[in-house]
């Protein structure tokens, strides 16, 4: 999210969470002005995530200092000490290319709140709007995980089905351009899983 309406209409349409990122890399960065206008502005019953790509601690920290997020997310190549240092529940973010990148994820970041698997792209961390091969999802994972890469109104019910995911993870799809939410595709993509019971960010 990088607008407040945008984020507004999605927790009345009923998401679990949101996320604000703080990677310049990124087109739906957010500066600190920005997020705090977001973060204030949700209603206290919606998550509010913020996200990373190999930021320094030092960097984590001036943005915790200011905005109040509920949750981080690190989608970069962050190890598991880097993660857990914040005094905030963390997803860990992977980049999705085989079975053994998920068991070493498991593995490695035990103490994540949530794994999220998203495409691999080469040369990008996140927001690629790519999916990936589902069939390579678990069919049972000892940790919370979240779906991600490339989901949209068209194909959300069929990921659900096909992968087992409980909660999904959608950004480029209910967009009209790049950090500018459509309020349509937010709609459709709500109306398309309901009834699955599943989180959304
Ligand atoms: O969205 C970005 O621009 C982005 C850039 C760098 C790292 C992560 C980024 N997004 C993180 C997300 O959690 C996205 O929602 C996720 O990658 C899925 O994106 P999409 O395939 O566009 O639905």
């Amino acid at each position: 999210m990088t607008r407040v309406e945008d984020a507004l209409q999605a927790a009345q349409l009923g998401v679990d969470a949101i996320g604000l990122i703080f990677f310049a890399g990124s087109k739906r960065y957010v500066n600190l002005e920005q997020a705090q206008a977001i973060a204030r502005a949700v209603p206290p019953f919606v998550t509010v995530v913020g996200l990373f790509v190999n930021a320094s601690a030092a960097e984590v920290k001036e943005v915790l200092a200011q905005v109040p997020l509920n949750v981080l997310q690190f989608h970069g190549d962050e190890d598991a000490e880097f993660c857990r240092q914040f005094q905030r529940p963390y997803i860990k973010a992977i980049r999705v290319r085989n079975t053994v990148d998920i068991e070493a994820a498991a593995a490695t970041y035990t103490d994540a709140c949530a794994l999220l698997f998203d495409a691999a792209v080469a040369g990008q961390y996140g927001g690629t709007g790519q999916t990936f091969d589902w069939r390579l999802l678990p069919r049972q994972l000892n940790q919370p995980w979240i779906l991600s890469g490339g989901l949209n109104p068209e194909n959300i019910a069929s990921a659900i089905r096909q992968s087992h995911a409980q909660a999904v993870d959608v950004s480029s799809g209910v967009e009209m351009a790049a950090g500018i939410k459509d309020g349509e595709k937010m709609q459709a993509l709500m109306a398309a899983i309901n009834g699955f019971g599943l989180s959304v960010d």
